[in-house]
Order: structure tokens, then sequence, then C-alpha cells
């Protein structure tokens, strides 16, 4: 009986040392980036629904933007269409970009609208083509032309204003066009920037397959939990960060840079890492603003 009432007054007291933040956090815009190798992992999207909707209840503006690289891989494969990617960028061609838009627009994001609205929770669904939101231009890598893939050239955020003042939640799948209307692939990372740039979020959150930014690759023990923007090139530069944490890093520094208060990068497979993080003292994962002094290891 003793023991049932502490782990009571333990649940009471997660509620109570989430009401700061809550009264932090309230009215204002988080960007969560959904995406990457666990997607497709029932009890973890499931978690991370929950999230997204508890955040809606009290008060929060969440903004979804979806990948989904997993899935159009797999649906080239049974097309017969292989995969090819540059710097962490899918080579896109006509009939890939079409894939692409099918998996992304399609399923996809009809997949999490309906997983928001099984919580009570409107969400509305659409690309960057919607309301001509997400304006590109062909994005070089490296001087290389590597197909439809789109570099963000202009955000028009009318839609996602009308949608946030009417209470919905944004779903967003990386998909946009250019000057000639013509589609093009866009990495959802970049998406989320970009969104959370043009609104000014309180928060850029990506969700990812690592518990945040480590120092060392091969020691869990090394995660840096507070990353100052200063430290971001130095550690790129170093080695420490590469591969796909590089775009995420960048974008960081980016946001901040352009008025986003702090970004996160968590660890997606983690159930429930966002709450953790926004709702309590200790957080999870890998913060980065602009002032950290260096490499705060805590
Ligand atoms: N210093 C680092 N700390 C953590 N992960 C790193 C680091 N440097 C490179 N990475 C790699 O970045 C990956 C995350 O990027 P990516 O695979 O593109 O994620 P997503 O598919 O979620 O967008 C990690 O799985 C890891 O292999
Ligand atoms: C140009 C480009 O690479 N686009 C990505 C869009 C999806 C994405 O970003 O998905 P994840 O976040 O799950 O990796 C792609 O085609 O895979």
């Amino acid at each position: 009986m003793i023991e049932n009432m502490s782990q009571y007054i333990e649940k009471a007291n997660t509620l109570i040392e989430a009401l700061p933040y809550i009264r932090e956090f309230s009215d204002k815009t988080v960007v969560i980036k959904y995406g990457g190798s666990f997607m497709n992992d029932q009890d973890i999207k499931y978690s991370v629904m929950d999230d997204i909707a508890l955040m809606k209840l009290v008060g929060i503006r969440p903004i979804v933007v979806h990948g989904g690289g997993k899935d159009i891989s797999s649906m080239l494969d049974q097309l017969d269409i292989e995969s090819e990617f540059m710097d962490g960028l899918r080579v896109t061609s006509k009939e890939t970009v079409s894939v692409a838009e099918m998996v992304l627009c399609g399923k996809i994001n009809k997949e999490i609208v309906q997983l928001l609205q099984n919580r009570d929770i409107n969400a509305v669904g659409i690309s960057g083509k919607d309301g001509g939101m997400l304006r590109v231009k062909k994005k070089l890598s490296h001087g290389k032309d590597i197909g439809y893939v789109g570099e963000i050239t202009r955000v028009k955020d009318a839609i996602l204003q009308d949608m946030l003042r009417n209470d919905y939640v944004p779903v967003i799948a990386p998909i946009g066009y250019d000057r000639n209307k013509q589609t093009y692939n866009i990495n959802a990372d970049h998406v989320a920037y970009a969104i959370a740039k043009k609104l000014k979020a309180e928060k850029l959150i990506y969700l990812t397959d690592t518990e945040g930014v480590y120092m060392d690759h091969d020691d869990p023990s090394s995660i840096i939990g507070r990353l100052g923007t200063h430290e971001v090139y130095d550690l790129i530069s170093q080695g420490v960060i590469s591969g796909g944490m590089i775009p995420k890093v960048e974008n960081a520094v980016n946001a901040i840079e352009s008025g986003v208060k702090s970004v996160h990068i968590l660890d997606g497979r983690i159930e429930h890492s966002i709450l953790l993080e926004l709702f309590t003292a200790a957080g999870c994962g890998t913060m980065i603003k602009d002032n950290f002094p260096k490499y705060n290891k805590e």
C-alpha cells in the first residue's frame, strides 16, 4: 500500500514538474521533424503521435514535418528502380520524383493525419505545393546535377498561419515546385528548418536514430547534452560530427541565427522523448543554442 502510494506521488510529481514548462511553451510554435529509420515501428509511431497530441492539448502549436526516405526506397525497389544518394540526398529522376510524391503525400502524410485524428486532434496534411508554400530551385551537390532535388528559395506561410489560427495541426510532406511548376523532392530536415525559421518557432526538434550528438561514436556516455552553435563547425571539421548529422546541426545553427530559440536532436527510438525534453528539467538528447559554454556534457 505504502509502496503504491509512493508510486502515485511520483506520478503526481512528474505532472507538477511539467507545470512551468507547460506555462512557458503555451501558445508557442514547435516544429517537429519526424523521419528516419524508426518511422515504421508501430509502438514508436504511436508514442510520437501521443506526444504531439499532448503538446496540442496543453496549448503548444506543433507543426509536423515528416520524412519517409525508407518507404520511398522500398517502393522504388518494388518498381525495380535503383536508389542512389549523394551527400545524403536522393538522386531524383522524373520517375523517382513521382514515386516520392506518391509515397510522401499519398501514404505517409495521410497516415500521420489519421493517427492524429484517431487521438481527436484536428490535423491537416499538406505538401509544400499547397497554397504555394514551398518554392524551390534545383539543388546541386558539389556542382553536380542530382535531378529533381529542391533547394528552398521561399516559404509562403499564409496557409500555415490560417491552419494555426483555426487550431489545426499542420502535417507537411517535403515536396515543392519551382518557378516552372516542376515538382521537386526536398530533404525533410531542410523543410523543417525553413518552416521553423519562417515562423520563428520556439523550438525545432529533430527526431533521429541516435541519442543525440556524441563526442565519440563508440562511447554512449559521451553524448553532448548542450552544444553551443559556435562549436558546431569545429566538431564537423574534426570529424566528430559526420554523415546525416551534418545537415541537422548546420540547419540548427542557421535556425538559431534566424530567431529559433533552441534546436533539439532527440532519439526518436525512445518512447516519449519529446515529452521528456519539453516537460522535464533534465531533458534528453542534445540541445543546441547560441550561448552554451564549450561542450557542456550534462
Ligand atoms: N557525432 C555524432 N553523433 C551522433 N550521430 C552521428 C554523429 N556523427 C554522425 N552521426 C550519424 O548521423 C546519423 C543521423 O543522421 P541520419 O541517418 O541522416 O538521420 P535521419 O534518417 O533520422 O534523418 C546517426 O545515425 C549517426 O550515424
Ligand atoms: C532529396 C531527398 O533526399 N529527399 C528525401 C525526402 C524524404 C526524407 O527526407 O526522409 P527521411 O527524413 O526519412 O530521411 C528522400 O527522397 O529520401
